[in-house]
């Protein structure tokens, strides 16, 4: 009894031994794989941090609260609905945005590339405004061109995050060979005060694009936005007129945003407006391709994006593409862009229409293009 005892503890003791020594071997193994593939120069083909951890958790946080209740801090991250069976083009999750800050593709077979080759530069050239314009479909229309690399979410660097320095609005930018464009878009940079003086001490070569849309429409597409963000909002012509009056409030930013020519007259104290492109988004809607051959002029860029990349997709109402960046399905942009407006009483909007009028025709003097809104 005691001796098989004893051979039991001993079988046991001898089982013990065999398993360490097991797990020793294994755990060299791994090492030796490990240093085998480093000493090859895979490691490097990790995809390297574009941030820090804290960056990463404030613009996450930022880009969260932004998607959220806020309507004036909205951002394009949206839920995303799609039309029909296509995806949509936007920044629809947390990791699709972490993925998307850091310019990368989505996870294909060449990430890793992507990931290792060129360098962050500060982009030659940004989509600066108006918000509601348009901004997201030409960016998204713009990525599909080979020589352009953009980071997919909005910065906010020149309004929001300036106190963060040059280095981190770098840190945040695509990595890009020679020759390609590195390219952002954040709409309110148009109407902040302090952007254009910002940008000029980065970079006084910069191109700015500027996608405009009629104000009127352009109001009533930011009202639509805050009312799907708050539903219990008051009617728009109790936000456009003053205290129930008949003058128009121009503290309301959807109304204030759309005064063009005060914003650009900020902008051309720093910029020639040789520097300028202004895209109608009316255009860009009609004849995407025709808008997109404009803006590639101005980029000097090759003219790759075409007619054969759109087509009009009934459902949506807008041109969607037949292969955006990284995909080879069909896409149109989320729901959140094309929604449809409330209707607002035709008075509300005449009264709107001779607001603008003015301040559209300096508009039309200034950048010498009439956009015919009115
Ligand atoms: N191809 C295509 N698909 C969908 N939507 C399109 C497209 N081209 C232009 N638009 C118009 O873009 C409007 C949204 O503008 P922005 O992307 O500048 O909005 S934002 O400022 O970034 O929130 C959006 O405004 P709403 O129609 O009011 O939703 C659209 O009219």
């Amino acid at each position: 009894m005691g001796c098989s005892k004893w051979r039991a503890g001993f079988n046991f003791g001898h089982h013990l031994k065999v398993q360490s020594k097991l797990s020793v071997f294994l755990t060299m193994i791994l090492f030796f794989t490990y240093l085998f593939y480093c000493l090859n120069g895979f490691c490097e083909s990790l995809p390297p941090p574009v941030y820090d951890q804290q960056t990463s958790n404030l613009l996450l946080n930022q880009i969260l609260l932004d998607a959220g209740q806020d309507a004036r801090h909205k951002n394009d991250v949206t839920a995303s609905a799609s039309a029909g069976d296509e995806q949509p083009l936007e920044l629809d999750d947390v990791d699709s945005v972490l993925q998307k800050l850091s310019g990368e593709p989505p996870s294909e077979g060449n990430m890793s590339v992507a990931n290792s080759f060129g360098s962050k530069k500060f982009p030659q050239a940004i989509i600066i405004g108006v918000k509601k314009g348009g901004t997201r479909a030409l960016l998204e229309f713009l990525r599909i061109h080979p020589d352009v690399r953009a980071v997919g979410a909005e910065p906010h660097f020149f309004d929001r995050f300036y106190d963060k320095g040059l280095e981190w609005y770098r840190s945040l930018m695509p990595r890009t060979l020679e020759g390609q464009i590195t390219m952002e878009k954040t709409p309110s940079y148009f109407i902040t005060k302090e952007a254009p003086r910002r940008l000029f001490s980065m970079s006084r070569h910069t191109k700015l694009i500027v996608v405009v849309r009629d104000p009127v429409t352009r109001a009533v597409s930011d009202y639509t936005q805050t009312l799907t963000k708050s539903p219990g909002l008051p009617s728009f012509q109790s936000l456009a007129f003053r205290n129930g009056s008949s003058t128009i409030d121009t503290a309301w930013s959807a109304v204030r945003i759309g005064i063009y020519a005060k914003h650009l007259e900020n902008w051309l104290r720093y910029f020639p407006l040789s520097r300028f492109l202004f895209v109608s988004g009316e255009r860009l809607v009609m004849d995407p391709a025709g808008e997109m051959g404009r803006v590639q002029d101005f980029l000097g860029l090759k003219r790759v994006v075409t007619d054969k990349h759109f087509y009009f997709n009934q459902t949506k109402g807008f041109p969607c593409l037949k292969k955006p960046e990284g995909s080879s399905r069909p896409r149109c942009l989320g729901k959140s862009k094309g929604r449809p407006h409330p209707r607002i009483p035709a008075q509300v909007l005449r009264r709107l229409r001779d607001f603008y009028r003015p301040f559209n025709l300096k508009f039309y003097q200034m950048t010498g293009h009439d956009f015919g809104w009115d």
